[in-house]
């Protein structure tokens, strides 16, 4: 049993809608860590208090149970918080300023929103999909065709090998440079970074990488960038994501020069996405990835309807601006919509890019609907070499039996997104060299 007491002011003031909103986040956070909500007991204690710092050291969490969830997006509000939450196993920032004025309870909420961290309520991919479970079931034949994300990257990555042979022949031996990024040493980032290197060499772009250690300072990423800015060989610069947390990824972003910004994370390529009559110099990869896998496989995206599942910057925003560029009627659910279920089957085009591994089950697709799965998630597999390996956001074999056409995972956005990058960065060579036609 975990108990947590928790004291606000009646008014609802700026502290205790820091509290009340933090109470929230750790009951969703509990309750998506596997505790039932009986075994959770909260006591919301008001007091007739109106200096909020005096509501700074009265407000007590306690526990009779030890909880080791990860509380590290949580952004708690002072140091006493600090000194409550520890117990808790529960990391603390001091920020308030981000969510001042921005009442996520009893008040209106600013006119920008605010993000909270996404955690998806009801999950009922705490449940392994059926196929998992079932092995008739997985041994059922589906229906749905496979879109080999793989063989279509493969033939992507041709045509750009031998476009790039042409710009060589056209520019006095000239190449593409793409200039990687790297900060820490992520298992994952790094695994990422050397398969962007290998498909760099196999369609003739030179590749230089940068490998910073985690504790570097911001100003240090900011130098490297600015390097690459200036380099003339070089054409696209990638800082590969996620930033060790103590950098602003919004600034470091923006320091890459529009004009090689092969992410298509600028501010002003997004902007300019999202602006109807502009042309973005750059697409974000993986959604520029999902539309042409859809644009290859003959799925007519005009006049359809589409649900993206998810709202990051780097997939579902831009994806939702994409298809809706290609005339389809786009609904974003996330995970503060109440019926994501519900909704998707209303999908023929549904893009899964939330990070649950398993979050879409077989019964939230319409008969007959294309998926396309960008998540990549790490599951605990004991008969695998390295003790995972990787599902999408989508119960595969559930949605199989539904779908008319579906990606894999590995072997579907995956190998589109690095293709994306080479064509992006293929793009920005020839338009230093006066060649994009
Ligand atoms: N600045 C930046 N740009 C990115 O584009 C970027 C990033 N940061 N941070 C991380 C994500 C992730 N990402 C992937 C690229 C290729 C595969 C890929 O090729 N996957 C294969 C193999 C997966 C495997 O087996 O490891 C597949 O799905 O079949 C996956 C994921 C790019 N990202």
């Amino acid at each position: 049993m975990l108990v947590i007491s928790f004291r606000g002011a009646t008014t609802p003031g700026r502290t205790s809608v820091a509290c009340a909103y933090l109470l929230e986040t750790m009951l969703e956070r509990l309750c998506n860590s596997g505790f039932q909500s009986q075994q959770i007991r909260t006591h919301r204690i008001l007091c007739d208090n109106s200096n909020p710092h005096t509501l700074h050291t009265s407000s007590a969490f306690k526990t009779s149970a030890h909880c080791t969830a990860d509380y590290g997006n949580i952004r708690s509000f002072g140091s006493q918080a600090a000194a409550h939450l520890a117990p808790l196993g529960l990391a603390y920032t001091e920020k308030l300023s981000s969510w001042s004025s921005t009442g996520m309870i009893g008040r209106r909420p600013a006119m920008f929103g605010w993000y909270g961290p996404e955690i998806w309520r009801d999950r009922k991919d705490l449940q392994p999909c059926q196929a998992i479970l079932d092995e008739n079931l997985a041994k059922t034949e589906f229906t749905a065709t496979i879109i080999d994300g793989k063989l279509i990257a493969e033939e992507i990555r041709q045509e750009i090998a031998e476009e790039i042979m042409r710009l060589k022949s056209q520019t006095n031996g000239k190449v593409p440079g793409l200039a990687v990024v790297l900060v820490g040493s992520r298992k994952d980032s790094e695994t990422y970074v050397r398969s962007k290197k290998k498909a760099c060499k196999e369609v003739g772009i030179i590749s230089l990488e940068e490998n910073l250690p985690v504790d570097s300072s911001e100003e240090e990423v900011l130098n490297i960038v600015r390097k690459f800015n200036d380099d003339p060989s070089v054409h696209g610069i990638l800082v590969q994501l996620p930033l060790p947390k103590h950098m602003n990824e919004e600034r470091v972003l923006a320091a890459i020069s529009v004009e090689k910004d092969v992410d298509g994370f600028h501010p002003l390529n997004i902007g300019k996405l999202a602006m109807q009559g502009r042309t973005p110099l750059f697409v974000p990869c993986t959604p520029r990835g999902c539309i042409e896998l859809l644009l290859r496989s003959n799925v007519e995206i005009k006049g359809k309807r589409a649900v993206v599942i998810g709202r990051s910057n780097i997939v579902g925003t831009p994806a939702a601006m994409l298809l809706q560029r290609n005339q389809a009627t786009v609904t974003v659910v996330h995970s503060y919509t109440p019926n994501p279920a519900e909704i998707t089957r209303e999908a023929d085009i549904v893009i899964a890019a939330v990070g649950v591994a398993h979050l879409v089950r077989g019964d939230w697709i319409k008969p007959g609907a294309v998926v396309i799965d960008v998540g990549i998630n790490p599951i605990e597999d004991p008969s695998a070499k390295k003790g995972y390996r990787l599902v999408g956001d989508v119960c595969f074999k559930e949605a199989a039996m539904k779908a008319s056409a579906i990606t894999p995972v590995p072997g579907g956005v995956g190998p589109m997104t690095i293709a994306m990058l080479l064509r992006n960065t293929l793009d920005s060579a020839k338009r230093a060299y006066g060649l994009l036609d």
